[in-house]
């Protein structure tokens, strides 16, 4: 990507400033109580981790954003990926789209990703935790027919990516656990969505851009999922929307960090008790930057809708159940082409 094309400048409104103030504010949880905890072990309040549940709960409720350290993940494996990404953007377009993505082949690499139909300054590649993964085949609601996903693998990269895809996985059914118990749940509550998971993970690479006033790396968005967990490197350019006055402020890149952000599933899971925050990345003129995204998707028969335990009388759902699986292939179809309708939105559901 050379100078920069119309199609990659955003509206004045959403154009960043380059001066954005970083957001010391977002919470940074010590996830040491849960560290040495075992997954599949009894993990309940009385574990001492009750100061931690209410940690996350107001971080999931004032912020929808927050950072963990010492959250247990191999630092080892995510050194790996993030060596394996950045010598796979380094290769020549040519043997990058060997892997590319099409409408058909939905992981791989791709350079022509949209966010609101304006495009992203950024490379990605991206591939399914589960290997097939089973989406819906068509976007047609009353077609029950399924498909199967399958990643594509350039040469080096799968052992580093499904090494660390595992460890995503591990750590995000503990955030679940907590997130479960913050909202007055059984630990478990969450776990039996993500049998037949949709998760997938990307690399991003953001190349320097000569515009980084006029362009996005990402537009701004809100994660589609339940739960996204976010490495990125030591770059910086990731932006928040504080839910207290709209600003969209900078997060500090902390080494060995991870980011976590509420998604737009448990947003509906909870009735809106916790909501899923915008946020959208800037890029330099000087800089490259890598992130590696994990996002947290139940399966494609999920119905999202609001949670029996989280509605009463007095508190009646705000969504109408939406079936996953269809509404994922669907944003997945429009954020790989421009189209001149707005795509798909939780908020299409609200009562
Ligand atoms: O690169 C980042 O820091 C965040 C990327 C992001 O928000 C996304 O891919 O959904
Ligand atoms: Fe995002």
């Amino acid at each position: 990507m050379g100078e920069v094309d119309p199609a990659f400048i955003q509206a004045p409104e959403h154009r960043p400033k380059l001066s954005a103030r970083e957001a010391q504010g977002i919470p940074l949880i010590d996830l040491s109580p849960i560290r040495s905890l075992d997954l599949d072990g009894d993990f309940s309040i009385s574990d001492g981790i009750d100061e931690l549940v209410k940690e996350m709960g107001s971080a999931c409720k004032e912020w929808g954003f927050f950072q963990v350290i010492n959250h247990g993940a191999s630092l080892d494996r995510r050194q790996k990926i993030e060596a394996a990404a950045r010598e796979f953007f380094a290769r020549s377009s040519e043997e990058k789209r060997k892997v590319r993505r099409d409408s058909v082949k939905v992981s791989g690499y791709y350079d022509t990703e949209h966010t609101k139909n304006v495009r992203d300054w950024k490379e990605v590649f991206d591939f399914t935790v589960q290997e097939p993964t089973i989406v819906p085949a068509s976007l047609d609601p009353q077609d029950k027919q399924v498909t199967q996903w399958h990643n594509q693998w350039p040469p080096h990269l799968r052992e580093a990516c499904q090494e660390y895809a595992r460890d995503m996985f591990k750590l995000s059914m503990k955030l679940m656990q907590l997130i479960a118990l913050s909202l007055g749940l059984p630990a478990k509550r969450f776990h039996g969505f993500f049998k037949d998971q949709t998760s997938f993970v990307r690399l991003n690479y953001y190349p320097p851009c000569p515009s980084p006033h006029l362009a996005l790396g990402v537009g701004r968005h809100k994660d589609a999922g339940a739960l996204t967990v976010l490495a990125q490197d030591d770059v910086g350019g990731l932006e928040v929307k504080r839910k207290t006055d709209g600003q969209w402020l900078r997060v500090k890149p902390t080494p060995d960090a991870y980011i976590i952000n509420v998604g737009d599933i448990i947003q509906v899971w909870s009735n809106e008790a916790y909501e899923s925050v915008e946020h959208r990345v800037m890029v330099n003129s000087e800089k490259e930057r890598f992130s590696i995204p994990f996002f947290l998707n139940p399966a494609h028969y999920t119905n999202v809708e609001p949670l029996e335990e989280m509605t009463s009388e007095e508190n009646p759902a705000k969504y109408r159940p939406y079936n996953w699986g269809k509404f994922f292939v669907t944003r997945k179809r429009s954020n790989f082409m421009k189209l001149d309708v707005e795509n798909i939105q939780i908020y299409h559901f609200r009562v």
